[in-house]
């Protein structure tokens, strides 16, 4: 039972280990990085949305946002599309359940605003609507996913494909990644080294 503990914390830090030799994925970080300090730099906001443990990821990531990081400064305006049972439920309802992002990005995203779906197969529908609905608003989109990409691959503006196929390893990237994104912004927008 403990070689059952290790190995997993073997195998999560082997993914951390690739990203951290894969420059490209480096690169693609700060891209995107670049991008949100843009997008907050011009008065837009984030959206974000993900599934089960994702969903988690997105409100942890709105969370750092709108209250703060490492250290204390303006907020920034992010929402997690994942939070609001009253209309979570109605979507689910009266539309469907594939279509509880993109209604929402219909109700509150406007044009320069960034939406990021986060999905470990890349290929949850409620996220690929998302996409869809994001781009014809004029959004700019970014998914987070697995190493396939799946459909989000080719729907996204930026993609990272964290180089992992199991589901509890790439998740735990994708908040790593979204950490380094929200101490990126915060350091570049309000820290004193800038
Ligand atoms: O947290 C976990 C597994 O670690 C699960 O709740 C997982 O997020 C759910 O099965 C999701 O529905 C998976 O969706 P996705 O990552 O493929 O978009
Ligand atoms: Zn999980």
């Amino acid at each position: 039972m403990k070689n059952f503990v290790k190995n997993q914390i073997k195998k999560s830090y082997e993914v951390k280990k690739n990203m951290l030799d894969n420059e490209k994925l480096i690169d693609e970080i700060l891209e995107i990085g670049n991008l949100l300090i843009e997008t907050y730099k011009k008065g837009n906001k984030l959206l974000i949305a993900g599934n089960g443990g994702s969903a988690a990821d997105a409100q942890h990531i709105a969370g750092e946002l709108v209250s703060k990081f490492y250290f204390d400064r303006p907020a920034l305006p992010a929402i997690a599309l994942t939070t609001d049972t009253s209309i979570i439920t109605a979507i689910g309802n009266d539309y469907g359940y594939e279509y509880l992002f993109s209604r929402q990005i219909e109700a509150n995203g406007v044009k320069g605003d960034v939406f990021l779906g986060i999905s470990t197969s890349g290929n949850s529908k409620n996220i690929i609507e998302g996409l869809k609905t994001a781009k014809e608003k004029g959004l700019i989109t970014i998914g987070l996913t697995g190493e396939s990409g799946g459909k989000m691959k080719n729907l996204c503006d930026y993609c990272i494909c964290v180089p992992s196929r199991e589901t509890p390893r790439i998740q735990e990237a994708h908040i790593l990644i979204g950490h380094i994104l929200c101490s990126v912004i915060e350091e570049a927008i309000f820290g004193k080294g800038f």
